[in-house]
């Protein structure tokens, strides 16, 4: 199909109309982007926290990655699995999934291609490859709307048609075969990790977001997105857009070095990012790439130029040279490391940071920040970390580690990012703690109501909409977003 911005603008707005998500003066407009194909860019100025677009998916199912769990095809749940009735091979968890008008259809056409009986370890893979089974049952404007979207050509794309017919041996004709490897494309290139259940049980699923895969992607994103409990995609502004702007998501994580992102980048979604921050050899000074000088000890090696993938690296402090392979060697080591803790190691993990990481790479390095990103999602949280039970030292270095984190995403100037919304809703959670244990004790707290109301009702406003957010912050949004 050939894609122009007329065509594009048309049918995502026809789209959008169909899914009732239509503004009347929208602040964004589809243009051709310097990074090459299209982008999404700002009408008009558009304010921090502004909501810039809502967008549904035109195709919603399992993530076939062998590490995601298998859900169930019609609500998503992780409980109560057992395969269909009806004997299709796909796992469905209550009489209600079953019984749903589009169960039913999808049922009706894997059991036509049906050559053997799917059970067992059998029944979990077509499970995962169910989307794009799903791309079959669109109405035609649906099918238009994924065929303007782009699609990187290349082999390892259709490897779920591939399971279908070699595995499940699926007696599938010509014409959906080519559909469906064209939809892997398109999906491979596109799709987002949408996040469903709540706060204390949640999983992914993938999702097509029309309008949000026309956004480019820059590792110093200006918007943020969550997913509602509708899995609608819900674009807000991270930092002030001024008109004409090109508007970013990001699909790569932000703890990152620049070499990790870039490689990322290149693996997922083909292309080698130039953006501001990947072209600055020290992360707009945040240094989280950089490891320490092996000669001088003190200074900081960063790259020549950040954009060369085998390029030397430098000492800012005496100049030494270093070679990219030794910076990569060490990264890929420490790596490892930081893949073997288990949850209870915190004790170690903090004792690594101190007495290994922190001779050998600089204090915001990847890695450093990883590992404190790790202990602060399990204190306060994991069996035998609870708030009550912690030790006074693990609940300041939480605290401490959520005050690094969010100095390092201003940094990196990473705006109203929701990062920045849960590590806030976090910090909070120490200090409450913190001030139990001090009132217990009869002293009197310097932890002040207002300092955690302000810290709480900025991490709602950041994670408003979103499905996943804790119940305290859910309690703060306003009404008409609680009841969306
Ligand atoms: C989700 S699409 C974004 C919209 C796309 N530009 C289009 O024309 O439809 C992702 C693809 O856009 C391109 N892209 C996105 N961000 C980019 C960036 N920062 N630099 C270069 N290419 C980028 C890459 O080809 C990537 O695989």
């Amino acid at each position: 199909m050939q894609r122009n911005i007329d065509t594009l603008t048309k049918t995502i707005h026809k789209y959008l109309e169909r899914n009732s998500l239509t503004t009347d003066t929208p602040p964004w407009e589809i243009k051709k982007s310097d990074l090459g194909g299209f982008g999404v860019f700002a009408t008009r100025p558009i304010e921090t926290g502004e909501l810039i677009f809502k967008d549904y998916p035109v195709i919603l199912g399992p993530r076939a990655a062998l590490t995601c769990p298998v859900l169930c095809v019609n609500c998503y749940s992780n409980e109560n699995l057992k395969p269909c009735e009806k004997e299709c091979g796909l796992q469905l968890c209550s009489s209600k999934c079953q019984n749903s008008s589009s169960h039913q259809k999808e049922c009706k056409i894997i059991r036509q291609w049906q050559t053997q009986k799917i059970t067992g370890e059998l029944s979990e893979k077509l499970t995962k490859v169910l989307s794009p089974i799903r791309s079959l049952l669109l109405s035609d404007e649906d099918k238009t709307v994924v065929k303007c979207l782009k699609a990187h050509k290349s082999e390892q794309h259709g490897f779920e048609v591939d399971i279908m017919k070699n595995i499940l041996h699926l007696n599938i004709k010509e014409d959906e075969e080519i559909f469906m490897r064209f939809v892997c494309s398109v999906m491979d290139s596109n799709a987002f990790e949408v996040i469903v259940g709540n706060e204390d049980n949640q999983s992914s699923v993938k999702g097509l977001y029309p309008l949000g895969s026309l956004a480019n992607h820059s590792c110093v994103p200006n918007t943020t997105h969550v997913f509602d409990e509708h899995q609608h995609m819900i674009v807000r502004a991270a930092t002030f857009i001024p008109e004409g702007a090109e508007i970013f998501h990001s699909y790569s994580r932000f703890i990152w070095g620049t070499a990790t992102r870039r490689f990322h980048l290149y693996r997922t979604k083909h292309f080698l990012c130039k953006c501001q921050r990947c072209q600055d050899p020290t992360e707009f000074g945040s240094y989280v790439s950089s490891i320490l000088c092996k000669v001088c000890k003190k200074g900081k090696v960063i790259p020549i130029d950040p954009l060369v993938n085998n390029g030397k690296w430098q000492c800012e402090g005496c100049g030494e040279i270093v070679n990219r392979e030794d910076v990569a060697g060490i990264s890929s080591l420490l790596g490892a490391a930081l893949n073997s803790f288990t949850t209870e190691d915190i004790d170690h993990m903090l004792r690594f940071i101190e007495k290994k990481l922190l001779t050998l790479v600089s204090e915001n390095n990847e890695t450093v920040i990883e590992l404190k990103y790790k202990i602060i999602w399990i204190v306060g949280h994991q069996k035998g970390f609870t708030w009550t039970e912690l030790s006074d030292s693990l609940l300041y270095t939480k605290e401490k580690f959520c005050r690094d984190l969010l100095s390092l995403l201003e940094t990196l100037k990473l705006g109203q990012c929701k990062m920045r919304g849960l590590l806030l809703h976090e910090l909070c959670s120490c200090y409450k703690e913190m001030r139990r244990r001090e009132e217990k004790s009869g002293h009197v707290s310097k932890i002040r109501d207002n300092d955690m109301r302000n810290l709480l009702q900025e991490a709602a406003d950041i994670l408003m909409y979103d499905v996943g957010a804790p119940a305290e912050i859910k309690n703060l949004w306003p009404d008409e977003i609680k009841k969306f």
